[in-house]
């Protein structure tokens, strides 16, 4: 694309600490600098730094000004250590004489004040859309229906619905991968008994663990123990999960479900923007606060042409194990509720239940162990299995994985 970039190494070598450090803060002014109202970090498309340069490959909206980025980017990270910013941007083709018209670089440059920042423009064809959309994407080649698990709010049981709805998707007959997506606290290997299970590489291709008949690959298995997941954060993050998406060698899938990390953030956003989803479903708790986010989830999920497949209300009802009394402890009706407010579905309403939890902790997942909750789940999977051919997504068969 675009050509470029003379490195010039820093003057002192970075401590592994200060090298973090600065990568953190880095990612914290990409996260918090928008353009036309979304993070920058959404638009990044690889981004390298080395001592004081930073250079980053971006993909901007048809309107924005590359030059006015640069020197805001500029100036926002020269007090984090960064002096030169390389910038390679891609416009869409309406933009194209945007792009040509940016005053000559010399002069430009020349009266900036420090960081300098360069930008190359791209002889490649202009992509024809700022930022990908949903409807621009086609299915995966080998993978029918993509699913994404997605929650407000964490805490709500989002991991272990992922799980047990997966197997339960698999006993019902069908091909179920699983990515765990969820950077903030990966589960999967864990409630599936795969922990110990690192993926191969195979000609630059991760080859999913299995785990249960199910094809299941984690982001936790490619942080390290010192790797704390703030450090992921970000345009890393993203580029991580895209990584795991598109680089590993799913077999033939009927499902792929992908435990999101929580909340709707820029990670969820930019995943929403660049993978053939099918559909989202929604946990979330009766209480009223991860109702509301909840409620934010959908949103995005509108926003970024998702289908909703509906809502699964986890811990729904307590019912005592000594004296038998049932009581709705986060409260009653929410799930109904949201499901009539934003016309979706209900999926199903989950019990709290000690036996879920211990059998996720012990790595055999009620569906797998068979036990009293497993027919919720699978009432949950037959839900989603009734709906969801209208959301299928066209097949690309040209795209090589
Ligand atoms: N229906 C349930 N009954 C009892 N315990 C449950 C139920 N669902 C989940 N749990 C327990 O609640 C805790 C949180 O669940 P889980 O990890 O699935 O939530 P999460 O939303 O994925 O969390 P995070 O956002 O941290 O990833 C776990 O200990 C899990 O075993």
């Amino acid at each position: 694309m675009f050509n470029f970039i003379k490195k010039i190494s820093s003057t002192k070598p970075e401590t592994a600490q200060q090298k973090a450090a600065r990568d953190s803060a880095v990612d914290k002014v990409l996260l918090g600098y928008e353009v036309e109202g979304s993070s920058i970090a959404t638009m990044v498309t690889k981004i390298e730094r080395e001592g004081d340069q930073l250079t980053l490959d971006l993909r901007l909206p048809q309107n924005s000004s590359p030059e006015r980025i640069q020197q805001e980017l500029g100036q926002r990270l020269q007090p984090h250590g960064i002096n030169t910013i390389h910038m390679n941007v891609r416009l869409p083709a309406a933009a194209k004489g945007a792009g040509a018209s940016l005053p000559k670089t010399t002069d430009a440059m020349a009266t900036q004040a420090t960081p300098t920042a360069q930008a190359n423009t791209n002889n490649e064809p202009p992509i024809s859309k700022a930022a990908p959309t949903q409807a621009s994407l086609t299915a995966h080649p080998r993978i029918r229906h993509i699913i994404v698990v997605a929650s407000g709010k964490g805490g709500v049981g989002k991991s272990t619905t992922t799980v047990n709805v997966a197997l339960a998707l698999q006993k019902l007959g069908n091909r179920v991968g699983v990515l765990d997506a969820d950077i903030y606290g990966p589960s999967m290997p864990t409630m599936l008994g795969v922990a110990e299970v690192k993926p191969q590489l195979e000609n630059d291709q991760f080859v999913p663990v299995e785990a249960h008949g199910m094809a299941m690959l984690s982001i936790g298995s490619l942080l390290d123990h010192d790797n704390t997941p703030v450090a992921w954060r970000g345009p890393k993050a993203t580029g991580a999960l895209m990584q795991l998406y598109n680089q590993t060698n799913w077999p033939q899938l009927d499902y792929l479900v992908i435990d999101m990390p929580p909340g709707t953030g820029d990670v969820q956003l930019t995943l929403a923007q660049r993978i053939p989803v099918t559909g989202a479903v929604i946990v979330t708790t009766p209480q009223h606060i991860a109702l509301l986010d909840a409620q934010k989830g959908i949103e995005m999920f509108n926003k970024t042409s998702i289908p909703v497949l509906g809502v699964v209300e986890n811990m729904a009802l307590h019912t005592c194990s000594n004296c038998g009394h049932t009581e709705a402890i986060f409260g009653a009706g929410g799930g109904e509720q949201i499901s009539e407010q934003y016309q979706v579905p209900l999926l199903g309403q989950l019990p709290l239940a000690s036996g879920i939890r211990a059998q996720v902790d012990k790595g055999v997942p009620s569906v797998l162990a068979d036990d009293e909750f497993a027919s919720y789940y699978l009432s949950i999977a037959k839900n989603i299995e009734a709906n969801i051919s209208k959301f299928a997504k066209p097949v690309d068969d040209k795209r090589i994985f």
